[in-house]
């Protein structure tokens, strides 16, 4: 009884909680500083320039590879030799958060490496720069992974802080020595230091818990089962459930409206213009090689305003290639293109064409956006945010007047009923339909599609093609690789085949697909018949 109750005096001592809140403020402080100056550090070490990349690594490499209390020692003797004094407390914090910045930002670079990059490349896709797009949609999606090691990282630090006491920081463990040193009780006295140690180590898993869940894009107003309290405390965000996910609605709008709804919607961006008869994409001469191989060789392609150009193909005949370079999603090796008379992430310096920065900016500017094979939705967003993004981070649209226009384009999809899904809530065709209203909540005038139905089941394919076919009698420019015959012979003005990174013919659908001139077009309409028999057959 005599022990437990000197355990309890010494775990209320206010002497031990002043030296606990000490290592509480050292520990605050440094990871804090260290998670920012750790995210400098990830995003140096991915650099594409191998000098900023060697540098990050020698810093993480000698950080990590020296012990704390080594650094703490040096850094307290090191500073005043250059002229910077500090308190001890102060030169805590800044040795701690060197060493953190160090550990940090090997966390924080694994956890934007699990970030799918189609992500990034989407945003991108729609103009959002790099710090936007990290700040909204890699970072998040990035930290539920980087959380708990940088919960492990604080409590290690907390216990840490005790080295801090050769600097002549009176924090807890210090100060429960120094009562040893006087009363030499240090049975008590440990027990109950090491009880508030267990106190403050138990407050950083609790905020770790709550942070997880705070960042839990499946968090509903209802509550998703397993937090308990948590819920209570959190600010509500309305989000479905799976539980009140229905299957895949049909579009409830009828095709005729779409296209009206469509024509309204992107009035500025489609109304032909009586001034400018020029094609509106013109690709000259493009060149692209990865490695030793030419993936395109020497294409030249023009699109007039409100043409719709379907691509076929096999497979791997640099099709997808074309569409990334037309929005400079990958670089050209050679040859120009132009975009309503605009480059795309390049300027002409003395007849050579230059690679500029601000290219998402500049691609928001002409106006051309994509929809991928894998839907890329941001994962961390709901269908509804999903839409809104681009314009309220890119266009600077109010967040009111995008919310009006991204539930008016989920109407025209047929999604009204899914704003507020997360992405693996919805069906493919779903996806693909979000998809769509998302890049066309930028106000496009080029729309450019890369199979967009190959990653669906067959009775998916349906409801995507009929929103595209909205969009092609919109009067929307379109561009899209596909290998569905029956829309490309249906609302396409004109089928480009391409092989082997050339195109080969192109023409009236009618011309290519019933009566192609060339054989190699021939053998891959011929196979193509005969795949879509196999499997109806
Ligand atoms: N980033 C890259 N690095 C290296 N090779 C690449 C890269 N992107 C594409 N390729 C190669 O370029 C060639 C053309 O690829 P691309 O995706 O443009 O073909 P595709 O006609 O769209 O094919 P698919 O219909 O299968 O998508 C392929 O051989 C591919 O492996």
């Amino acid at each position: 009884m005599d022990f437990l109750s000197q355990v309890l005096g010494y775990f209320t001592s206010g002497f031990l909680w002043d030296g606990a809140v000490l290592a509480v403020e050292i520990t605050a402080c440094s990871i804090v500083l260290g998670f920012i100056l750790g995210l400098g550090v990830a995003l140096l070490r991915m650099s594409r320039l191998t000098a900023v990349r060697a540098g990050a690594w020698f810093y993480i490499w000698l950080m990590r590879g020296t012990p704390q209390l080594l650094q703490l020692v040096f850094i307290f003797d090191a500073l005043p030799a250059i002229g910077l004094k500090f308190d001890s407390f102060t030169t805590a914090v800044i040795a701690f958060s060197l060493s953190e910045a160090a550990f940090a930002a090997e966390i924080i670079r694994g956890g934007i490496l699990s970030v799918n990059p189609q992500q990034g490349i989407a945003a991108s896709s729609l103009g959002m720069g790099p710090a936007t797009t990290l700040r909204r949609i890699v970072l998040p999606q990035a930290l539920r992974s980087i959380l708990p090691a940088l919960a492990g990282n604080a409590i290690g630090m907390l216990k840490m802080t005790s080295v801090a006491s050769v600097i002549f920081v009176s924090e807890l463990t210090f100060r429960s020595q120094q009562i040893v040193g006087q009363t030499f009780e240090f049975f008590t006295v440990f027990t109950g230091a090491a009880m508030i140690y267990l106190v403050l180590t138990s407050v950083i898993s609790a905020i770790q818990a709550y942070l997880e869940h705070a960042l839990d894009p499946e968090r509903s107003r209802g509550g998703v089962k397993g937090y308990g309290f948590l819920d209570k405390i959190l600010p509500k965000r309305s989000v479905a459930t799976p539980a009140k996910v229905g299957k895949s609605a049909a579009p409830a709008v009828s095709a005729a409206d779409r296209s009206e709804l469509v024509r309204k919607l992107l009035a500025d961006s489609v109304k032909p213009s009586s001034t400018d008869e020029e094609p509106l994409i013109v690709c000259r001469r493009l060149w692209k090689s990865y490695g030793d191989r030419d993936v395109l060789k020497g294409i030249g392609l023009e699109v007039n305003r409100g043409e719709v150009v379907a691509v076929l193909g096999p497979s791997g005949s640099g099709k997808s290639t074309l569409l990334r370079m037309i929005n400079h999603l990958e670089t050209l090796d050679e040859g120009e293109i132009t975009i309503g008379g605009r480059y795309v992430g390049y300027a002409k310096k003395d007849g050579k064409l230059v690679p500029t920065s601000g290219r998402a900016q500049a691609r928001a500017e002409v106006g051309v956006s994509m929809v991928f094979q894998n839907f890329n939705l941001f994962a961390n967003l709901t269908a509804l945010e999903n839409i809104m993004e681009a314009p309220i981070r890119v266009h600077g649209v109010p967040r009111d007047e995008a919310e009006k226009m991204a539930r008016q384009l989920l109407a025209t999809v047929g999604l009204s009923g899914h704003a507020d899904h997360l992405p693996h809530h919805l069906s493919g065709g779903q996806q693909q339909r979000v998809a769509i209203a998302r890049a066309l909540a930028v106000k496009p005038r080029v729309m450019l599609f890369d199979e967009p139905t190959s990653a669906l089941d067959p009775e998916l394919v349906g409801e995507v093609l009929s929103v595209m076919r909205s969009l092609a009698d919109a009067g929307m420019t379109m561009i899209v690789v596909t290998h569905e015959m029956n829309f490309a012979r249906e609302v396409a003005d004109r089928v480009v085949f391409f092989d082997e990174g050339e195109i080969v013919e192109q023409g009236r659908p009618e011309d290519v697909l019933d009566s192609p001139t060339k054989e190699r077009t021939r053998r891959f309409l011929n196979r193509l018949g005969g795949e879509a028999e196999a499997s109806e057959g």
